[in-house]
């Protein structure tokens, strides 16, 4: 609204989002994310954290249209979000994403056959080479309960990405994953990232997996649900090194004791507010 279009994939003005029909009362807003503005780099993986409750699944239901803002826009590609699309692809932290009653191929195939004006063939086609990408090929013929958890996970996330969207937006996606599995997931996301270059909006609780994986870190307060900060940790690689403690650390600042910390992580963090 009055706001020039900034040329990112996701641009988003002075957003409230609300559960509630019929929020605003008078001049009065109660509304669970507040004033959000900032914009979302094509090709970045861009994280959201902060506490329970805080709003990020609601930021995250916004951008893939299942939600529309109370007040403000938002954009993709520079026109505003009405609705859902297979441009916007969601990956959820639940195992039971896939239909029960149809194979791992058969799920994504359905799923390109739904979205997509494709054949049978070029869909199972497409299918397979994104299951081969997700290392999760050798399940393409079985069903959803013959699967680990990580494997479900895996399968899910093949799906999302055969729609080849614009986006893949992904709550919670490891959150239910035991420790070793989340971490070799984390590891292949950052791969399928580098061969892929899809847009990447991942929700999280941890501090850890936000530095790992993000390009930039959204770190929202709750009561009031504001943006607090937004950390560029593009450069970090290794969870070992000290500039991922510092990060760490920083973050850690603004989540628990919701105060700045003194050292001076400006310089390493910087200011990535666009
Ligand atoms: N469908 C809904 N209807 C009404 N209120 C909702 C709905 N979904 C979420 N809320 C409320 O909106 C607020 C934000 O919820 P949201 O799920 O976005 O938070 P979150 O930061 O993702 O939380 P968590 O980290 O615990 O998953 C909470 O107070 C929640 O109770």
């Amino acid at each position: 609204m009055g706001q020039q279009y900034d040329g990112s994939i996701v641009q988003i003005n002075g957003v409230y989002l609300d559960y509630a029909q019929g929020g605003v009362r008078g001049d009065r807003i109660s509304a669970i994310v507040e004033d959000a503005s900032f914009s979302i780099q094509r090709g970045e993986k861009f994280v959201i954290i902060g506490p329970s409750g805080c709003g990020k699944t609601t930021l995250l239901k916004a951008i893939g249209g299942f939600l529309l803002p109370l007040r403000g826009e938002i954009l993709l590609n520079g026109s505003a979000i009405k609705k859902p699309g297979p441009d916007r692809a969601v990956v959820f932290q639940d195992f039971e994403q896939l239909f029960a009653w149809r194979t791992v191929l058969g799920n994504i195939v359905y799923a390109l056959q739904v979205t997509r004006k494709i054949s049978k063939r070029q869909a199972i086609e497409k299918a397979r080479y994104y299951l081969e990408l997700v290392q999760v090929a050798a399940a393409a013929d079985k069903y959803p309960h013959q699967l680990s958890g990580g494997m479900k996970q895996r399968a899910a996330i093949a799906r999302a990405l055969a729609l080849e969207p614009d986006i893949l937006l992904m709550d919670e996606p490891f959150g239910a994953l035991d420790a070793i599995t989340r971490g070799e997931l984390q590891i292949e996301l950052n791969e399928i990232w580098k061969r892929t270059g899809v847009t990447i909006v991942l929700v999280t609780h941890s501090i850890e997996e936000a530095i790992f994986l993000g390009s930039r870190v959204l770190v929202m307060s709750s009561s009031p649900a504001l943006i607090r900060e937004i950390v560029d940790t593009s450069r970090i690689e290794d969870f070992g090194d000290e500039a991922f403690s510092q990060l760490s650390r920083h973050l850690h600042s603004l989540l628990i004791r919701q105060k700045p910390v003194t050292e001076p992580v400006a310089e390493l963090a910087g200011n990535a507010a666009n």
